[in-house]
């Protein structure tokens, strides 16, 4: 695997395992509604996280959890581009999370230095956005769309089936001229997966992590690990913390995370370990 992936003009060092924070500029994560205040929300909780030692952070505008409500082109723009804009020279990579090739092109312009895309850049026109950049590039798999993607649950093998999808996006980039430093790969947890499969994954992630690209996680608060602990939405570090480290032992090198304090003494511990003789 190449150790240091290419985020436009930063090199991130992948010879240990990264954070990536997760920052929503939705409003519903934020009480008060107005768009100005979900805003400046959203760049004081960048600012949080990357003061507790996130490496990344991805700025989303559209939440995709299954059956979320699908937003405007416009309306994506109004709310992740004025906090990209406003982390430019911040210090960590910014990384906009968007399916729309219009958001990936003014988050480019506005200094994202990396696109997190869970469609794997399938909409029309997202492959030609990326390939004018040299932004890292995350490719997740997910069957289908948030909306139907939790009825698409049969598959033989998932890991065969997931593998398989993230070699062909791969091959395609590629073959689009885009360098193989620039490129990320994520089994997508929770995204048309039951819990069976998502543990199937996490379990045999050498299996794609043996594909040689970078591995990007992201378990946090997800429902399956409610579905394992009984625990609220609110009450999933400590499993999350588990689910994300049997990751990095298997190979991970990007865990992406509400958490980041937490996941930052978890990975200072693994590091540490790992640097001993
Ligand atoms: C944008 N995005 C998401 S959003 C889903 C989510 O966090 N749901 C959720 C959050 C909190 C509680 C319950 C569910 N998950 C991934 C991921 O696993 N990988 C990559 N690359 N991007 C991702």
């Amino acid at each position: 695997m190449n150790m240091r992936l290419q985020c436009a003009d930063i090199q991130l060092d992948l010879s240990y395992p990264r954070i990536m924070g997760i920052v929503n500029v939705t409003p519903d994560s934020f009480s008060d509604g107005g768009r100005h205040a979900t805003v400046d929300a959203a760049v004081a909780q960048a600012h949080e996280l990357i003061d507790a030692g996130a490496d990344i952070v991805d700025i989303g505008g559209e939440s995709t959890r299954p059956g979320a409500e699908s937003v405007s082109v416009d309306e994506e723009l109004a709310r992740v581009i004025p906090v990209i804009a406003a982390l430019r020279g911040c210090g960590v990579v910014v990384s906009v999370d968007t399916r729309k090739p219009e958001v990936m092109c003014a988050a480019i312009a506005a200094g994202a230095h990396m696109v997190n895309d869970v469609e794997a850049l399938q909409a029309d026109g997202a492959l030609e956005v990326v390939a004018q950049s040299n932004v890292a590039l995350c490719l997740m798999h997910m069957p289908g769309n948030p909306k139907t993607m939790q009825a698409l649950t049969d598959y033989d093998d998932v890991v065969v089936t997931v593998t398989d999808f993230l070699k062909s996006r791969i091959a395609l980039l590629l073959a689009t001229g885009i360098a193989s430093d620039r490129v990320v790969i994520d089994p997508g947890f929770g995204f048309g997966k039951n819990l069976t499969q998502n543990l199937q994954l996490l379990k045999h992630l050498d299996r794609i992590v043996t594909l040689n690209y970078p591995v990007l996680v992201g378990m946090s608060r997800k429902s399956m690990l409610g579905l394992i602990t009984g625990r609220s939405i609110e009450e999933r570090l400590a499993a999350g913390l588990a689910a994300h480290l049997y990751a990095v032992k298997q190979g991970a090198n990007i865990i992406r995370v509400h958490d980041v304090a937490a996941c930052r003494d978890a990975l200072t511990v693994w590091k540490m370990i790992g640097d001993v003789a």
